[in-house]
């Protein structure tokens, strides 16, 4: 097959429509990048950018202070001894898979997990035991029941290599006694993972104080980063084992291929860290916006499922008016789409209306109150059709 011109006139530059939009897509407001980050994106954007600096290891670069970044500034941040560079939450949960367990063994999940963590396990080959949640309408998580699922694995020959909470799950937004779980996994000496996805980057997060013996956070989801770029923090314990290093190529680490994100994702990420500092510190602003956010839909007869009151911006809502209107609707089920996306707001399915999740994160009290007066608008446009 040749490539004729015809065929590469669809390539090239491709401008992104809803860029501008107010946006309660919970993949994506965390990730928004500050005007830094923008600058940084543009200035190193090029592929090996910042490998002119490195003399073999990506994380010990001095100038630009990469070696500062990740081996003071993020374990401060995390509260772990130490961290990596990752591609994403999920290769960190590999890196932790695969290192601490062997083939056949177990490992304990929550519940809400999300997909990734199913799939890291089964890429590193391990069976899992899942921790139900409690199911509709809170769907918590019972730290106690992480005693049992260990109890039980451990009765069938071997104990779990591993456990993991996401934290919060990315269907909810709870978060579950984290502090609890990791108290009784260590009990049964079993390590703890913790999912960061949507926690690491938006909210204050200390892994020592929560008892997790490894993190898994989001750069591109949390962090105001441009993808792909995770972290994965590892205490004392485990940093022998997960970061072991190449017998024949002595200063590159296993786990992490040698090297993992370099150039836009890294640099936008260090642009970005010091306003990302700064909005942990203004977490509770967040909770009382999401909070707000979720009785004032309520009153248009949406109903916010998972832990309430809530205590973190990403929400699911039921969402029976405009489910009652997509049955009559000309548009069916994309009409609410299409009226969010005439009144630029971002974020929300195309096809749903039964239910959806978003998030409030960033999005600021004004927005919010758009969020709200266009549901409302919308509500009341179909019922007096
Ligand atoms: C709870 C949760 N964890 C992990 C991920 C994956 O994150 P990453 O893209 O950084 O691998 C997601 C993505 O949606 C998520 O919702």
């Amino acid at each position: 097959m040749s490539l004729d011109e015809d065929k590469l006139k669809k390539f090239g530059f491709i401008e992104r429509g809803p860029k501008d939009a107010i946006n309660i897509d919970p993949l994506q407001t965390g990730g928004i990048l500050t005007e830094d980050a923008r600058k940084a994106l543009l200035e190193w954007g090029d592929g090996y950018s910042i490998c002119d600096f490195c003399g073999g290891v990506l994380d010990l670069i001095k100038k630009p202070p990469v070696n500062e970044f990740v081996h003071e500034a993020l374990p401060e941040f995390i509260g772990t001894d130490e961290v990596r560079l990752t591609h994403g939450a999920r290769e960190s949960k590999f890196v932790v898979m695969h290192s601490i367990g062997k083939p056949g063994d177990t490992v304990v999940l929550d519940g809400l997990a999300h997909y990734s963590s199913y799939v890291a396990a089964q890429r590193a080959d391990l069976e899992i035991e899942k921790v139900e949640s409690s199911g509709n309408p809170e769907y918590s998580i019972d730290p106690e029941d992480y005693g049992q699922a260990i109890e039980k694995v451990a009765s069938q020959g071997k104990p779990p290599a591993l456990a993991l909470l996401t934290y919060p799950d990315g269907n909810y937004g709870n978060l579950a006694d984290a502090k609890k779980v990791a108290d009784i996994c260590h009990e049964y000496d079993v390590p703890l993972l913790l999912n960061c996805a949507y926690s690491v980057g938006r909210m204050p997060i200390d892994a020592k104080k929560l008892g997790a013996d490894f993190i898994a956070a989001s750069g591109h989801k949390s962090m105001a980063s441009s993808g792909p770029i995770g972290l994965l923090g590892v205490q004392e314990e485990y940093a022998d084992t997960v970061l072991r290093k190449s017998p024949t190529h002595k200063k590159k680490e296993i786990e992490l291929l040698g090297c993992t994100s370099r150039g836009a994702g890294l640099m936008t990420m260090i642009a970005s860290f010091p306003q990302v500092v700064e909005r942990t510190k203004h977490w509770e602003e967040e909770i009382a916006n999401a909070r707000w956010f979720s009785e004032k839909v309520e009153k248009l007869g949406l109903i916010q499922v998972g832990q309430k009151p809530h205590n973190h911006d990403l929400m699911f809502f039921e969402t029976p008016p405009f489910y009652e209107i997509s049955k009559t609707a000309k548009k069916g089920r994309y009409f609410l789409y299409k009226e969010l996306k005439k009144r630029n707001i971002h974020g929300i399915k195309g096809g749903l209306t039964k239910y959806f999740k978003l998030s409030t994160y960033q999005v600021g009290r004004d927005n919010l109150s758009y969020v709200v007066d266009s549901f409302e608008e919308i509500i009341d446009k179909y019922t007096e059709e």
